[in-house]
């Protein structure tokens, strides 16, 4: 496996930490990681007390490699190097709901309908997949460490009980895998003359990690800092290095369908990913997507 600076990789032992109420949850994730084949054994710890930002601080301490958490509310989080995150997607709900073209960004620099097929392939917490989805598009969730895959997959479970949140989440599919070894064997299926609307996209969108100072302003050192999440993801993922970033983009236009787009995120102020010039470029003060068009 090429990505050497992740961490962590198979074989992994880690850790449900659960109160007694929520032990069936936990089965609910052993399914999970055996009907995905996820390269996680859970080890189950049972804790009494309540899971307070205290005790969470305690466990973290305790354990040395990343562990989950349920809480009372059934949802899950990674706890890594004190920092609990979970995807959390209710919180989502207002922008999922009046997202367009005028409120985000990443929908201007996808320009999607509801017939369009985009795959995700850098799914982290599913944030930005929701915002695809919610234009009716269908969004293929690629996420290669399995943490996450783990997380993605126990989320999408969780909001499909919500009456309000079922056709969205129909729309969602999450795969553990690493992105470029994926691409490689649609390529390798379309070489072999497999049908193409299942192996080509309308959209293929990346937001790769990043240097965890890249948000902040070269010449003063000040700016936003990565939120929460990020941090967390800097704990257990690394940014690609320069082949990595040509061999994605590379594949990623690879994939598209005649007319397709790949759309890139980075920092506003981030040099260009795989050193490549965009076609079109869409910014705010501090995020940047550009678009790299199949012209074919
Ligand atoms: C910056 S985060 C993405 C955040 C995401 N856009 C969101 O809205 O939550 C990058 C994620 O991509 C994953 N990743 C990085 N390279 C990947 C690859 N080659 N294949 C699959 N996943 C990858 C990392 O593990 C990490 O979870």
């Amino acid at each position: 496996m090429s990505h050497t600076t992740d961490v962590p990789y198979v074989p992994v032992v880690h850790s449900a930490v659960v109160s007694a109420e929520v032990v069936p949850m936990v089965q609910k994730l052993q399914q999970l990681i055996e009907a995905s084949d996820l390269s996680l054994i859970l080890q189950v710890i049972t804790v009494d007390k309540k899971l307070s930002q205290k005790m969470r601080q305690q466990l973290s301490d305790q354990y040395q490699t990343p562990l989950f958490i349920i809480d009372d509310k059934l949802q899950l989080s990674l706890l890594t190097h004190q920092i609990s995150v979970a995807p959390d997607w209710k919180s989502l709900q207002r922008r999922v709901v009046s997202a367009g073209r005028k409120s985000e960004l990443l929908l201007q620099a996808c320009k999607l309908t509801d017939k369009s097929q985009v795959l995700d392939a850098t799914a982290g917490f599913g944030h930005d997949s929701l915002i695809l989805a919610s234009t009716g598009a269908q969004v293929t969730l690629l996420e290669r460490n399995p943490l996450m895959a783990l997380l993605l997959m126990y989320e999408q479970q969780l909001m499909t009980q919500q009456a309000n949140w079922q056709k969205l989440m129909a729309r969602l599919k999450v795969i553990c895998a690493d992105s470029a070894q994926f691409m490689e064997t649609l390529s390798f299926a379309r070489q072999k003359g497999q049908a193409l609307n299942t192996l080509t996209y309308d959209v293929v969108y990346l937001d790769p990690m990043f240097p965890e100072n890249s948000y902040e302003n070269m010449a003063t050192g000040k700016g936003a800092k990565v939120g929460k999440h990020m941090q967390a993801l800097h704990h257990i993922a690394q940014p690609p290095d320069l082949s990595e970033e040509q061999k994605l983009l590379n594949l990623a236009l690879n994939t598209l369908v005649p007319g397709g787009r790949v759309v890139v995120k980075r920092p506003a102020a981030a040099p260009l990913f795989a050193q490549s010039s965009p076609d079109e470029s869409w910014h705010n003060d501090v995020l940047r997507f550009d678009a790299y068009f199949n012209l074919a």
